[in-house]
């Protein structure tokens, strides 16, 4: 049965634009949001739109409720956390068996998965749905990444299909992920691999206009030729970064040379998905350090007044250096190693996001679908990157023979291709980085990451030796042990102990 008649808690950039996109696909949206005002204006916009008699407000749940057919589907976009928890609480006692909460706010999965757990009870079904792209997308057809039970996906899904983003052939960039809350996890992990990706470009940025001295247009036609061919050919981020480089405002200045070097979204705990992400990479054991280290940049943008403080204290001794090219060339030279730096660090932070989602599935037994996945990261979405999308649909492909275990992308031919074809240029890039005193932190620990994955002579050896000197902690031995390491089973307490120096 189509459903004709949905609510929508929650009207501000994202709510406001699934509204209309909504409206604008014949369904009647009833909304609730504590701005009248926000409501007001929305429902004016719609009529400018040429989109009549679609919207209506409602002031509390039991009208709104009301004013659905059976079974209820309520979309939230809303911000995290007890926001989320108090409106399921009010809403709770006007739900029937059957009804459908489709939660397209950033929630925390663990949240998700609480409210899942509360309205079961009831039979009332509860999807976790992060969407992506940004409120441009909201309004246009954004990406979408539900999660949950079965039913309420099979029930759901051809009213997604109609809002989501269509890829270049024509296909929603919307499918069923699994259960649970592996919809709002995936999206968590999107926006993980958005910062790493995020982080590299800025950082590629900065190295171009602070220490090449390259004016913001000049670097806008750079980004603008690395979004048109080769690896980052259609990568939103990039391409969104021609737009920022080159829009000028009504007095003809840039736009980007007023923007103050702050991200603060993480505190003042408006968004979530930086912390989430990481702590997960953490917690379940998976190196993303592409993706932390992105986050430490934001964490220390957002305090600025701090960094001010210091940089009076001590700063001022390693100031950005000018480089100097001795030709064109040379320089040029330098754009492409920057270029495929970026690239690298971008698929870098996939490979790792890959891996996060990979445990998560097993212990959470969601049984994600990475195809789907695949196929609602290729439009509408910000991390977007065709060449990216590509690698990833082969091998995620039903019919793959690629050799994957575990889903750990370093395992893959062709994955490792690219990163053995980016390496020296990101040595280059972190190396002249390091000696000119620019911001590279996404790109040199992408670079580490790469150097210590394979690596089987680790500094750890000496830490080992450390930790069972002070602690006792046991190490296992290379010529009694060695042979006992399997890529399946987890690691052990290593099983000698040397009494380095009696207590
Ligand atoms: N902006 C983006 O690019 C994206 C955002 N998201 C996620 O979408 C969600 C919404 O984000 P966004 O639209 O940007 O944020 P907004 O702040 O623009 O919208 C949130 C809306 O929720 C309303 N609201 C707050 N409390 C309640 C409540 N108890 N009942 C009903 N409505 C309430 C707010 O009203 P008021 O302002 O009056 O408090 C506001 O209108 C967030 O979870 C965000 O993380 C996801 C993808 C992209
Ligand atoms: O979810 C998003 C995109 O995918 C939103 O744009 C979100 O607001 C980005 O915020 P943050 O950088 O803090 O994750």
């Amino acid at each position: 049965m189509a459903i004709e008649k949905v609510a929508m808690i929650g009207a501000g950039a994202m709510g406001g634009g699934m509204t209309l996109l909504m409206a604008e696909n014949g369904i009647s949206v009833s909304i609730q949001d504590p701005s009248s005002k926000t409501v007001d204006a929305l429902i004016k916009s719609a009529e400018e739109q040429g989109i009549h008699s679609k919207l209506s407000k409602y002031e509390n749940y039991k009208d709104l409720c009301a004013s659905l057919g059976s079974p209820k589907v309520i979309f939230f976009s809303l911000p995290h956390g007890t926001v989320g928890d108090t409106v399921v609480e009010g809403l709770y006692k006007y739900l029937d068996k059957g009804d459908v909460i489709v939660d397209c706010s950033n929630e925390e999965w663990g949240n998700t998965q609480r409210r899942q757990g509360k309205l079961v009870a009831q039979g009332v079904y509860y999807i976790g749905c992060g969407v992506s792209g940004g409120y441009q997308a909201a309004r246009r057809g954004p990406s979408m990444c539900p999660g949950g039970q079965e039913a309420a996906l099979d029930i759901m899904m051809p009213l997604f299909e109609k809002m989501a983003a269509k890829a270049t052939d024509g296909t929603p960039c919307v499918a069923k992920i699994g259960m649970g809350g592996a919809g709002h996890y995936v999206k968590m992990i999107h926006n993980g691999i958005e910062h790493g990706m995020m982080s590299c470009i800025s950082e590629a940025w900065e190295i171009m206009n602070k220490h090449m001295g390259m004016k913001y247009d000049d670097i806008g036609k750079v980004f603008e030729k690395w979004s048109a061919e080769g690896e980052l050919k259609n990568t939103f981020l990039v391409k969104i970064g021609a737009e920022i480089c080159e829009q000028k405002d009504k007095s003809g200045h840039h736009v980007l040379g007023d923007v103050q070097d702050k991200v603060v979204q993480d505190i003042d705990g408006s968004e979530g998905t930086g912390i989430w992400s990481n702590t997960q990479a953490t917690s379940l054991h998976v190196p993303a350090p592409t993706l932390s280290t992105a986050h430490y940049l934001r964490i220390v943008s957002a305090f600025r007044g701090q960094r001010k403080h210091v940089a009076e204290t001590f700063h001022g001794s390693f100031l950005p250096q000018k480089f100097s090219f001795s030709s064109a060339s040379e320089q040029d030279a330098f754009i492409e190693d920057l270029r495929l730096a970026v690239y690298s660090t971008c698929l870098a932070a996939y490979v790792q996001g890959i891996s996060i989602i990979d445990v998560a599935d097993k212990q959470n037994k969601w049984c994600i679908d990475f195809e789907n996945i695949v196929k609602i990261w290729r439009a509408g979405c910000i991390i977007q990157a065709d060449h990216i999308s590509s690698l990833l649909a082969a091998i995620f492909h039903p019919t793959s023979t690629s050799p994957h275990k575990n889903h750990n992308l370093l395992y893959e031919p062709t994955i490792v291709a690219d990163l053995k074809k980016g390496f020296e240029s990101l040595k280059r890039v972190v190396a002249k980085g390091v000696q000119e005193n620019c911001v590279v932190p996404s790109m040199s620990a992408t670079l580490e990451w790469l150097k210590y994955s394979g690596n089987l002579e680790l500094p750890t050896q000496f830490y080992e030796a450390e930790l069972d000197y002070f602690g006792k902690h046991m190490y296992d031995s290379k010529k009694l042990d060695g042979k006992t390491d399997s890529e399946e089973s987890l690691p052990e307490t290593g099983k000698r102990h040397f009494e380095w120096k009696p207590a």
